[in-house]
C-alpha cells in the first residue's frame, strides 16, 4: 500500500490533449502512477432513456459527481483502495463493472473541469491547464468522436455549438486561473519531459527540484526552481 505523495490536476477544453499529455508523462513510470479521468464521476443517468441521455448537457459542473470524487480521492490520499467507476461515451452512461483502484505515489486526475471544485483543488499538489486553439479542438474532437465515441459529424457540431463552446467560456476556460502551470499545445515535448521528469522524482523520493509557491498578488502562480547543487 502507498500512501500517494504528489496528485497532479491536468484540466482545459475538449481536444486541448489533456488524456494524450496524461498518458505520455505517465507511460515511462509503471504502476507507481495512477490516472483517474474525470469522465468518470459523470453522474450515474441509468434511469433515462438513450434518447434522453443524448441531450444531456456534459459540459456544465451539475454533469459531474462531485461529492463521489471528493470522497475517493480522499480515500486514496489516505492510502485505501477505491471502486472507481468507469464510463462509456458511446451509451453516455457508466458501465455496470467498476474498476478497483490501489492508491500509488503519484495521482493523476485529468478532466474539462479538473481545477473547478475547491475541494478538489485543495488536493491537488500541481494544477496544470492545457492550453490549445478552439479551432484545433475541435478538428479532433470530431475525428475522435467520430472514430472513438460513435458519434456522426452533424452531432458533434449541433452539440458542439449548443452545450460545449458556451460550457467552455462560462465554466472551463475560467478555471485557468487556478493553474500553476499552462500548457500549450498539449502534448508539447519540453512540458511533456519535464513533468515526466517530476513525477519520477517524486517516485525515487529523492527529487532534484523544488516546487516554489510565489503568490504575492493572491494568483498563486507555482515556478519551478531547479536546485544548481546537484
Ligand atoms: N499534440 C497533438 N497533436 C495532434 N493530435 C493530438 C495532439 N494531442 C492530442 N491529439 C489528438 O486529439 C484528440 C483529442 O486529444 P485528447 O488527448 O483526447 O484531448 P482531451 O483529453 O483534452 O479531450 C485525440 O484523438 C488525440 O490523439
Ligand atoms: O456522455 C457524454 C459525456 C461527455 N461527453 C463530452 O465529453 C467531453 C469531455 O471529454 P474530453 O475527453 O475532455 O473531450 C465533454 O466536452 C462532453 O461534451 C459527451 O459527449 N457525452
Amino acid at each position: 500500500m502507498s500512501i500517494p505523495s504528489f496528485v497532479i490536476g491536468i484540466a482545459g477544453g475538449t481536444g486541448a490533449g489533456k488524456t494524450t499529455v496524461a498518458r505520455h508523462v505517465t507511460e515511462g513510470v509503471g504502476d507507481a502512477v495512477t490516472r483517474i479521468p474525470l469522465d468518470n464521476y459523470y453522474e450515474d443517468l441509468s434511469h433515462l432513456a438513450f434518447e434522453e441521455r443524448e441531450q444531456v448537457n456534459y459540459d456544465h459542473p451539475s454533469a459531474f459527481e462531485w461529492e463521489l470524487l471528493r470522497t475517493q480521492l480522499s480515500t486514496l490520499l489516505e492510502g485505501q483502495p477505491i471502486e472507481m467507476p468507469v464510463y462509456d461515451f458511446e451509451r453516455h452512461n457508466r458501465t455496470d463493472d467498476p474498476e478497483h483502484v490501489e492508491p500509488t505515489d503519484v495521482i493523476v486526475l485529468e478532466g474539462i473541469l479538473a481545477l473547478y471544485d475547491e475541494e478538489v483543488n485543495e488536493m491537488l499538489d500541481l494544477r496544470l491547464y492545457v492550453e490549445t486553439d478552439a479551432d484545433v479542438r475541435i478538428l479532433r474532437r470530431i475525428r475522435r468522436d467520430v472514430i472513438e465515441r460513435g458519434r456522426d459529424l452533424d452531432g458533434v457540431i449541433e452539440q458542439y455549438l449548443s452545450t460545449v463552446k458556451p460550457m467552455h467560456e462560462q465554466f472551463v476556460e475560467p478555471t485557468k486561473k487556478h493553474a500553476d502551470l499552462i500548457v500549450p499545445e498539449g502534448a508539447n515535448n519540453v512540458a511533456v519531459n519535464l513533468l515526466e521528469e517530476k513525477i519520477r522524482a517524486e517516485i525515487e523520493g529523492s527529487s532534484s527540484r523544488t516546487w516554489e509557491r510565489e503568490s504575492a498578488d493572491g494568483s498563486a502562480m507555482d515556478q519551478l526552481s531547479v536546485d544548481t547543487d546537484e
